[in-house]
């Protein structure tokens, strides 16, 4: 694996722990000279002949100048996160002894980590494929249960796992086709080909699959932007408060009230929706600061997985609202018309008649406010695949197999057009190296670098 990343036998430190007061903090060292580094500052012991997973409680010492009082976990590479020489000091959570233990490891011949460098090296020493590697940023990142889920299970490596079954498809594949060309000077076709056939067609299933779940990885993933729009008063600002069950936004009989938008999150059955509450939009204003907030209630309108629309019962008729409706579906958004103000005596039944897609709510009461968050969960949910399987959560990987398929569909045209084993042999590999490239296999150091920067420092 590659050993031209510069700084690779550098020990490097960081605090493993949120900067900031905490009852600890860790600060973590990984390489060759953590043990050595730490064991100069550590005068009641030496840290060199303990053995792996054994915890030293002491005094650190820079120049007779206590520094604190800690404890010591000493893991020996490659028994360790990073399969280096790892060693942890956990401190008390102050930020100035945080910062005079991180100089005097410095001084003792550390460097500062870069972020995910600790991950980075779990991979490079092959701990961790990297989809793994991957997926602990994940992790840290997860903001609901099925985030935290689908990150964890790609840790202990499903995803992966995933890979290799096809992975083995293709070489088994491979195999066959080897023979065949082994054998070519006798113009025989060895290979049985319809079985050539099966194999590609399960593996482009298989490869299809992981791709139809990146719709819902990406939902769980990264949340559903919501966009509330419709015109002044119709009681969208009422709407976003009954969601989060606070008073959130200003809500006031005069329309206009809302000029910027409001963005907040909200957690429906493990999905996290991004509710965005917007301007009302009205044709004809000459409040400058009121055009320039329409002008952005359209634009997250157009940026949003889901807009609703929002309507006063008693403001609208079925007309206009097939109008507004067809406008939203030639606009290509996923909307839900919503009617609000369904309090009081009103239309409904008119319009119900009308439009039987509408939902009819009191954002102000919370009336039928359920049924609405049932039918935007419905909406999410819709075109995705549902799978106790492995979810695709991650662009990288989801690109990476839209290349495993479009080879594969390579091979299965070829088998078609009876090509030659040889060519079939070339697209196969093509298939094998788009497969490697997720799971790190065949990588460059620019993209590594580019993978890791985007972890936390410590991590
Ligand atoms: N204190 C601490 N907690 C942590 C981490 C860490 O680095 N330090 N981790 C960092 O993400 C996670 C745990 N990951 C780890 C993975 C492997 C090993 C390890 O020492 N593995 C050895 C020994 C196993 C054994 O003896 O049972 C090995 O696999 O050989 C340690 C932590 C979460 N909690
Ligand atoms: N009766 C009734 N009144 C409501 C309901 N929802 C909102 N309102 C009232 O309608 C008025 C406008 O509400 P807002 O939430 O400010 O409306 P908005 O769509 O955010 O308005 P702008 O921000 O000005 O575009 C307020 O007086 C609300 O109390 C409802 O379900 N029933
Ligand atoms: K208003
Ligand atoms: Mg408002």
């Amino acid at each position: 694996m590659s050993t031209k990343l510069l700084g690779w036998d550098d020990t490097i430190i960081a605090l493993a722990t949120p900067p900031g007061v905490g009852a600890i903090g860790v600060i973590r060292l990984s390489g060759a000279k953590a043990i050595d580094i730490v064991n100069d500052l550590f005068p009641s012991k030496n840290l060199a002949a303990q053995s792996s997973h054994t915890l030293h409680v002491g005094m650190l010492t820079q120049n007779a100048q206590v520094l604190d009082e800690v404890v010591i976990s000493l893991f020996k590479g490659p028994r360790s996160y990073t399969g280096e020489n790892v060693v942890e000091i956990s401190c008390h959570g102050s930020p100035f002894i945080h910062q005079q233990v991180i100089d005097a490891c410095l001084q003792g011949g550390a460097r500062l980590a870069k972020p995910g460098e600790f991950t980075q090296r779990a991979f490079l020493n092959g701990r961790l494929d990297l989809t793994q590697a991957e997926a602990v940023a994940d992790l840290i990142a997860s903001n609901t249960a099925a985030s935290h889920k689908t990150a964890l299970q790609n840790i202990r490596g499903g995803f992966s796992s995933a890979l290799r079954d096809l992975r083995e498809q293709l070489i088994q594949f491979s195999a066959l086709i080897e023979l065949e060309l082994d054998f070519s000077q006798e113009d025989v076709e060895f290979a049985d080909r319809s079985k050539l056939k099966a194999l590609v067609e399960n593996a482009m299933y298989q490869t299809n699959t992981l791709l139809q779940s990146f719709k819902l990885g990406n939902v769980i993933k990264n949340g559903v932007t919501v966009a509330i729009v419709g015109k002044p008063n119709a009681g969208k600002s009422t709407l976003l408060n009954a969601f989060l069950n606070e008073d959130r936004a200003i809500v006031s009989e005069i329309p206009g009230t809302t000029r910027d938008t409001i963005e907040e999150t909200l957690n429906i059955d493990g999905i996290l929706f991004r509710l965005i509450d917007t301007a009302g939009i009205r044709a004809h204003t000459v409040d400058v600061i009121e055009s320039v907030g329409i002008a952005k209630s359209y634009q997250k309108m157009q940026q949003a997985d889901i807009v609703i629309y929002l309507f006063d019962v008693h403001e609208v008729n079925a007309d206009e609202l097939n109008t507004i409706s067809a406008d939203l579906q030639q606009q290509g958004l996923h909307y839900l018309l919503v009617g609000n103000k369904a309090d009081a005596d009103s239309n409904i039944k008119g319009l119900y008649a009308a439009i039987p897609n509408v939902i009819f709510i009191s954002a102000k009461s919370g009336l039928h406010l359920e049924v609405l968050k049932e039918r935007m969960v419905d909406l999410v949910l819709k075109d995705t695949v549902q799978s106790e399987n492995v979810i695709v959560t991650n662009a990288r990987h989801f690109h990476a197999l839209q290349e495993v398929l479009k080879s594969l569909e390579d091979v299965y045209n070829g088998l078609e057009q009876r090509i030659p084993g040889d060519l079939l042999a070339l697209d196969i590999r093509r298939c094998l190296y788009f497969l490697g490239e997720i799971t790190g296999e065949v990588t460059s150091d620019d993209q590594l670098d580019y993978i890791f920067s985007k972890f936390c420092i410590g991590k």
